[in-house]
Formats: structure tokens, C-alpha cells, sequence
């Protein structure tokens, strides 16, 4: 006679899942969100809005985001860092060299549309911008820098998906800088941050046996809770001071309709910061933080041209 077992044990994920956590299709966000909101502070600045441009930059957009996750599980595999990552997308196909000449093929994709933009513009400008944050991107994770293990990758992240590519759209649209982007840049380059400084927390023993000195890694994943908790807050308070300052309409103070989503991160990593099966989803919590605050502040950086 079969027994029916009382007690359920955890089955390995199964190949769909491990596909589909492999390409992160929740990570793209990060691509959208930076066009959109440069796209809307130019809009709301200028008047000025050409979609050619907009859908163009968004899909380079997405294009060099593929390559910077592929080649970063093509160099991981090259330090031992990702072993123990099932999801990672050389451990599932066994195939490194694809994935390199594959993660090429998508940057050369994506550099190819931002030429484009500039052959319609008869302007290299986007383009040296683009090429420099793909440049900062590899030195990230690529040999001989990889400066993501030695817990530069947030100054990184900050200044490539904030100032620089904030900077880029606003002159994509416009064909000229505006100082005041640099507000929307910052605060994008915060969000953006945090999502990478979320991803770290569940990874510090594999981090260390590889010898990464994350951020959270140099500073325990104590006093790293800490730090979100203020970066988070500083992130609302910089809405409310650049809406003070008149930089933005009073609109933007929409973005604290993402209050909820904030809090909740902060206790959760506060809650469970030490206890890697726990806080692993903090990452995607951040993403959702980023996705809807960053379109949130796109609606109230466009509703005053539109009225
Ligand atoms: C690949 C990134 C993080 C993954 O890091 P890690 O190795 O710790 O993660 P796994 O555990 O999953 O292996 C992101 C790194 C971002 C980098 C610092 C900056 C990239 C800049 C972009 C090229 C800019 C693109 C701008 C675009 C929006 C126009
Ligand atoms: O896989 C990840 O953890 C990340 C991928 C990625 O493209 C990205 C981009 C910007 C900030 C953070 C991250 C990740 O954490």
C-alpha cells in the first residue's frame, strides 16, 4: 500500500522558471523608465516631443539592457561568482561563448539605433554620451576592471542611469542640455541604485567566497538596511525640494502616491535583512518602487504642458 506523504518538500524550480528568472523581463524597467522620464522633462520644459526619437531610444534602450544582463552572467562565469546561480543563463545552456557573441550582438543592436538618432540629428552628441555609459556598464563587471567588486557598481549605476542618460534623452528630444535635468537624473539615478543595492543583500556569502566587496558586503547587511532606509527617504525629500525650488511643477509630489511601495521595502530589509531566503525578493520590490515612482514623476512632469 503507497502512503501519501504528510509533510511537502521544496521541488527544484522547474526549467520554465529558471528561464524566465534567468532573463529578468522585470529588469527592462530599468530601461524604460529613464527615456520616459527624460522624454517627459523635456516635454514639459519645451513642448517638445518626437516619438521617432522616443521609441528609437527606448528600444536601444531595452537592446543594451540584454547585453549588460547576459554579459554580466558571461563574466560572472569567469570569477566562479555565479556557481551556485542555477538561473544564471551560461549555467542553463552550457554555452558561454554564445552568450558572449549573443550579449554582442544585442549591444550592437542597440549602439546601432542610437546611431541612428544621430544620423537624423547630424549630432554625435547622444551617441558619445551612450557609448561612455556602455563604457562605465562593461567596467562594471568586465575584465580587468570589474569595479562591481569592489563595491563601486551603485556610484556606477547612479551616475549612468541618472545624470548621463537623463542628460541624453532631454538632448535627444530637445538638441540642447538643460542644467535643470539634472534633478529627474538624480532621482533616477537613486532609484535605479537602490535596485542594485537591493540585489546584493541575499548574496553575501557567495560575494565573499568570490572575493566581491559589495556594499553590503563592506558594510554588513545591518547597517546596509540602514542606509536604504535613508536613501529612500532622501529620495521623497528630494521630490518635495525640487518641487520647492520650482525645478518641477507641484505635480510630481504625484510620485508619493508610491509611498506604500517604499515603506513596505524598508520594513521588509529591515525585517529580514540577515536572512538571505527572505530578503532575496527585496530586489524586485525595488524594481516595483523604481517602475511606478518614475512613472508617477513622468505624469506629473508632463500634466502642466498638457493643461
Ligand atoms: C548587470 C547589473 C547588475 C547585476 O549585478 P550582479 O553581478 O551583482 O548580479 P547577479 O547576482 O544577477 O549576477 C547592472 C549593472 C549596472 C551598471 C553598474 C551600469 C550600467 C549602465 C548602462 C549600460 C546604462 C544604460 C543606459 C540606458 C538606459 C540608455
Ligand atoms: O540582475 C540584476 O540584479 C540587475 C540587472 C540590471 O540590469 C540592473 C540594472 C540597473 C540596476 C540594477 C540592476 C540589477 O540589479
Amino acid at each position: 500500500m503507497t502512503t501519501t506523504p504528510t509533510t511537502t518538500q521544496s521541488l527544484p524550480p522547474s526549467k520554465a522558471k529558471l528561464w524566465l528568472a534567468a532573463i529578468k523581463p522585470p529588469m527592462y524597467t530599468v530601461a524604460i523608465i529613464p527615456i520616459t522620464v527624460g522624454t517627459a522633462f523635456a516635454f514639459g520644459e519645451t513642448g517638445i516631443f518626437d516619438s521617432k526619437i522616443f521609441g528609437t531610444f527606448l528600444t536601444s534602450a531595452i537592446l543594451i539592457i540584454a547585453w549588460l544582463n547576459i554579459s554580466n552572467d558571461v563574466f560572472d562565469a569567469d570569477t566562479g561568482i555565479d556557481k551556485n546561480k542555477a538561473h544564471s543563463i551560461v549555467n542553463l545552456t552550457g554555452d558561454k561563448s554564445l552568450m558572449f557573441w549573443l550579449a554582442n550582438l544585442f549591444l550592437c543592436l542597440g549602439i546601432l539605433g542610437i546611431l541612428l538618432i544621430a544620423w537624423w540629428q547630424k549630432d554625435i552628441t547622444v551617441l558619445l554620451i551612450i557609448l561612455l555609459c556602455c563604457a562605465l556598464g562593461y567596467s562594471y563587471q568586465g575584465p580587468p576592471f570589474r569595479f562591481g567588486y569592489q563595491g563601486l557598481g551603485e556610484f556606477i549605476c547612479f551616475f549612468t542611469f541618472g545624470p548621463l542618460a537623463i542628460s541624453a534623452v532631454y538632448y535627444s528630444q530637445t538638441q540642447q542640455f538643460s542644467l535643470f535635468s539634472l534633478a529627474p537624473g538624480i532621482l533616477i539615478g537613486i532609484s535605479t541604485s537602490i535596485i542594485l543595492f537591493c540585489s546584493h543583500f541575499h548574496q553575501v556569502e557567495d560575494d565573499l567566497a568570490a572575493g566581491k566587496k559589495s556594499p553590503i558586503v563592506r558594510m554588513g547587511t545591518q547597517l546596509a538596511s540602514q542606509v536604504l532606509t535613508v536613501t529612500t527617504v532622501l529620495f521623497f525629500a528630494l521630490v518635495v525640494l525640487f518641487s520647492l525650488l520650482h525645478l518641477f511643477s507641484f505635480w510630481t509630489l504625484l510620485v508619493f502616491s508610491s509611498v506604500p511601495i517604499a515603506y513596505q521595502l524598508v520594513t521588509h530589509v529591515n525585517k529580514n535583512h540577515d536572512k538571505p531566503n527572505q530578503v532575496s525578493n527585496c530586489k524586485f520590490i525595488a524594481v516595483r518602487l523604481h517602475f511606478v515612482s518614475g512613472l508617477l514623476l513622468a505624469l506629473g512632469l508632463i500634466i502642466p504642458q498638457l493643461s
